[in-house]
């Protein structure tokens, strides 16, 4: 008999913009891969100084990777947090170019992801090429809540995080159409402008039974 053989894999979730030691808690409960802090960007409502980053890290399950999320930072600021293992991984977000990534990558062994607001083919051109660990494809500056032409997407061979108005709603189509490495959440999770426990364990849980077959 010519049994076709399935191979599945596992999708990766990040939850992102936390700020309150509940939001702690309630990851360490859901268990998401990661999870993402906005770091002294005080423009976002959901920034957090270094001190706060310190403190809610040190009640962080182990096993979920804390990204800090950069804008423009100066490079010795991400650095020093990947170094000292505040932070897993240093997150991206501003206009940093390919001379500050092989800068950063000189400073630390640690792991960057480079995000990319997704306007135009060019946009997920200049991504394809980007020197970092990872890239990440989203909607504008970040946190938004909107997604962004998913048709402009193509057959990416590089680990990449997709973000952007996912939520419930909207995972398994995003993941069976587009395959990517790992999916971003930020917005669809809270209520009234906080992380909210139960839409972060439903967004966690809704990735987890989403089998994605390669
Ligand atoms: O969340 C912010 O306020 C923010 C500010 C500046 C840079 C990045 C920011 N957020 C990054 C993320 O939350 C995620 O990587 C991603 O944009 C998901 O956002 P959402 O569309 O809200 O799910």
């Amino acid at each position: 008999m010519n049994e076709r053989k399935h191979m599945t894999a596992r999708t990766r979730i990040k939850i992102c913009g936390l700020t309150r030691p509940e939001d702690i808690q309630a990851v360490n409960e859901a268990k998401p891969d990661f999870c993402g802090f906005i770091v002294e960007f005080p423009k976002s409502r959901r920034n957090v100084t270094v001190d706060q980053l310190r403190k809610l890290r040190e009640k962080l399950d182990e096993n979920i990777l804390p990204a800090g999320v950069f804008v423009n930072a100066p490079v010795e600021l991400p650095a020093q947090l990947l170094n000292e293992g505040t932070i897993a991984l240093a997150q991206l977000h501003g206009q940093e170019d390919e001379e500050y990534i092989t800068r950063l990558k000189g400073m630390t062994d640690q792991l960057l992801i480079k995000a990319f607001s997704i306007k135009t083919e060019e946009d997920v051109e200049q991504a394809l090429r980007s020197g970092a660990d990872y890239i990440l494809l989203d909607q504008g500056a970040g946190g938004t809540g909107e997604t962004f032409d998913w048709n402009l997407v193509p057959s990416i061979k590089r680990p990449w995080f997709l973000a952007g108005g996912l939520g419930c709603d909207n995972l398994e189509s995003a993941i069976h159409l587009l395959h990517p490495w790992a999916v971003d959440l930020s917005s669809s999770v809270e209520t009234d402008g906080h992380k909210d426990p139960d839409k972060i364990l439903k967004a966690v849980q809704a990735v987890r039974n989403i089998e994605e077959e390669i």
